[in-house]
């Protein structure tokens, strides 16, 4: 797009008055302004200019702008959308965004909200559109589950919409909310992270909403809620289906206002969020149960993102293997080690109920427990590091993996035995911490017999 063709707008509305109230405001803002009165002459206007902005009414005279909407998301999908609803009630800008609007606005218009809405189609046009270094490659993985949430986040980065995402526990779920951050026009604002279900009902409202000093006891300073802390950028609310009822309720009107009403003050504060939800729970049921607000799962449910289990991209396990021990090297200040390949082969079997988090704390371990510049099995299945249930059988291991481990009992008992049994001597011998040795020595004892059988 040239630098003219980056500074129109197209505006879409029937109503004079609401035409040029946008035409003087965005030409304030330094945009050329094409109006059109209907989806026709819209479509016609699209095909004769490049725009960088458009806005549309949902009533028109010819159809419904939700029509037009689809259309600019089919033939010109780099252009940024946004709908203009008539009621306060949103009806309409839930379909508008799930059509691919990146934002809608209520009637009457709000200039300060016109204003920030502009702003951030202009931030959308200078967005990179691959993922490198705007948070999304650190999603890591090549199996087609991850290459295709990839590619919607970096859709959904550029639209305004709620996104709620629902997955197990260690999946990549705020991994993800910051991918989208991370890749959208809010990119430079804060990302907040709140975990619903580690707040105590009876704090979550002033946690989330903030208070006046000496809005109740205890209340001894005025305290900024998570809501304004985030104003500007994305609010990731975590374990949404833990929030209690009546505060589902605040939440909703929050959303729906745009605004929120600290505890003990006596007037509303707009606010602009990004929201981004999660929860490992069955909202639906929730809903069905009346344990969850349908109005308020309806508000958050536009744009469902789906993380899958690890067990069900077992192939990127090498990958994530790879970069969970740079990342971990990197923290401790030291090199990342390799994997011994039948570590890998292991590794990469394993169903992990607790997903990638699982993993991450799996080789956590091993990295403190490793001596060489490998992570071998050994360092896998050392006590504590993996559950009994996941212990590799012997059964299971492959006939080299089963005669180095005998050697390694061999090997290290010698040692001890030549150490007169003092284990703080014997690891100075051999070069490995003594937590890691004394590790490796109870994992002898349990394979007592076996060692004795070669
Ligand atoms: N695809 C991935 N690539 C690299 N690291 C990942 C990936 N998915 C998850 N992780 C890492 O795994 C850990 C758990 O991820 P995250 O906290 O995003 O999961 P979650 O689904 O939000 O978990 P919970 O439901 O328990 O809150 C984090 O350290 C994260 O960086």
């Amino acid at each position: 797009m040239n630098e003219k063709a980056a500074s129109w707008a197209l505006v879409l509305d029937d109503e004079q008055t609401i035409t040029e109230l946008l035409d003087i405001t965005l030409a304030e803002m330094g945009f050329s302004v094409q109006v059109a009165h209907d989806l026709r002459g819209a479509r016609e206007a699209l095909e004769l200019h490049s725009y960088a902005l458009c806005l549309t009414d949902l009533r028109l005279p010819d159809g419904s702008g939700l029509d037009f909407v689809r259309h600019i998301h089919r033939h010109a999908p780099q252009v940024p959308v946004a709908v203009i609803t008539a009621y306060s009630s949103t009806e309409g800008a839930v379909e508008a965004m799930q059509a691919g609007a990146f934002d809608f606005m209520t009637k009457p218009i709000d200039l300060k909200r016109l204003r920030r809405l502009v702003e951030q189609a202009r931030a959308l046009a200078v967005l990179t559109p691959d993922g490198a270094n705007n948070g999304i490659e650190r999603l890591v993985g090549d199996s087609e589950a991850m290459r295709a949430l990839r590619q919607q986040i970096q859709l959904l980065a550029r639209s305004n919409a709620p996104v709620f995402l629902t997955g197990e526990s260690g999946t990549g779920k705020e991994l993800s909310a910051r991918a989208i951050h991370d890749a959208g026009p809010r990119r430079d604002k804060p990302f907040i992270a709140v975990n619903c279900a580690a707040i105590p009902e009876g704090l979550l409202e002033s946690e989330l909403f903030g208070s006046e000093k000496g809005a109740f006891t205890g209340a001894n300073q005025k305290r900024e809620g998570l809501f304004l802390a985030a104003d500007s950028g994305t609010l990731f609310l975590d374990e949404i289906g833990d929030v209690p009822m009546a505060m589902q309720v605040k939440l909703l009107r929050a959303l729906q206002e745009r605004s929120i009403r600290p505890i003990g003050a006596s007037s509303e504060v707009p606010v602009d969020i990004r929201l981004i939800t999660a929860t490992h729970r069955n909202l639906q049921e929730m809903v069905h149960a009346g344990t969850f607000r349908a109005d308020l799962y309806y508000r958050i449910h536009v744009v469902p993102l789906q993380i899958p289990p690890l067990r069900q991209r077992q192939g990127d396990i090498p990958l994530l293997v790879a970069a969970l021990l740079r990342k971990i090297a990197q923290r401790q200040g030291k090199a990342p080690p390799s994997m011994e390949a039948g570590a890998l082969h292991w590794l990469a079997q394993q169903p992990f109920p607790g997903n990638v988090r699982e993993l991450e704390n799996l080789l956590e371990r091993a990295f403190a427990l490793h001596a060489g510049a490998e992570i071998t099995l050994q360092d896998l299945s050392a006590e504590g590091t993996i559950r009994p249930a996941q212990m590799p059988s012997m059964a299971r291991l492959s006939p080299l993996a089963e005669r180095l481990q005998s050697a390694e009992q061999e090997f290290l008992r010698a040692q001890l035995a030549a150490a007169r049994n003092d284990v703080t001597i014997c690891a100075q011998n051999l070069g490995i911490g003594q937590r890691s040795l004394a590790l490796r020595l109870q994992l002898c004892e349990k394979r007592g017999p076996h060692a004795d059988n070669t």
